[in-house]
């Protein structure tokens, strides 16, 4: 699906997608990028001048791994993943405010939508790639980095499942208000995407649609080393 990603994105079944999220919170996008594409994101983590920002996970105990954080310009794949995914993604924000009771507040396009995070001082690029070693792990957690944000994100898995790793299934956990928490195990497959929600999703319960929050983590790789892609839409302090 890399060669023209836009396309590619626009032809999705956004329909299933939206019930999917509106359903479940989250939404699975088999085969969002191919094995080629996926190898040659794995291929940039040894280029340094392509990140801004290399993240010891256990330093600030986020878990056990490293990331990077892309620096501007991104390569052209994931800053075509973060425009495309982005406009569907708005209209379904948008919607979930609107059962909340809120104004729209995303607009249409990607580029609108960074200006304001621009005007709050949010200017610096947030994808990232993500990887674990055996014993690796990724806490429960939200990826919020200023006063804006976007409330969906996407992940890809950059390699398989079972065969470079196994464990590290990625976690996805509901806190319901004063409810017990629920927790999803999303195992993906080389290429997959998985769009979540970045802090809160709305729910309906007996009187009308309230709010969960929601966190997402990684559980322990048990072998082998796992590669991952955070598309975060907005930009950090
Ligand atoms: O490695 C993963 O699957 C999760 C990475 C993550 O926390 C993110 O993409 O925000
Ligand atoms: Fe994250």
């Amino acid at each position: 699906m890399t060669l023209n990603i836009l396309q590619a994105v626009a032809g999705l079944d956004w329909t299933s997608i939206q019930r999917s999220l509106d359903e479940q919170g989250y939404a699975r996008i088999p085969d969002l990028l191919s094995q080629a594409a996926c190898n040659a994101i794995i291929g940039t983590y040894e280029e340094e001048g392509s990140f801004r920002k290399t993240i010891d996970m256990a330093r600030y105990r986020f878990g056990i791994g490293e990331y990077k954080y892309y620096r501007d310009p991104l390569p052209e794949v994931i800053q075509q993943l973060r425009e495309a995914l982005y406009p569907e993604l708005a209209r379904t924000a948008n919607r979930w405010l609107e059962q909340l009771g809120k104004p729209p507040a995303y607009p249409q396009g990607l580029a609108d939508f960074l200006a304001q995070c621009h005007q709050a001082g949010q200017s610096r690029p947030t994808p990232l790639i993500l990887r674990y070693e055996a014993g690796g792990y990724n806490c429960l957690h939200q990826d919020l980095y200023g006063d804006v944000s976007f409330p969906f994100q996407t992940v890809v898995a950059l390699n398989q499942r079972e065969a470079d790793y196994t464990g590290g299934d990625f976690l996805l956990v509901e806190q319901r208000p004063r409810a017990q928490s629920r927790g999803h195990v999303i195992a993906l497959n080389q290429g997959d995407g998985l769009i979540f929600p970045t802090r809160h999703r709305p729910v309906l319960g007996t009187r009308g649609y309230y709010t969960a929050t929601l966190r997402h983590g990684v559980s322990t790789i048990a072998s082998g080393t796992r590669y991952s892609l955070g598309v975060i839409f907005h930009d950090a302090q």
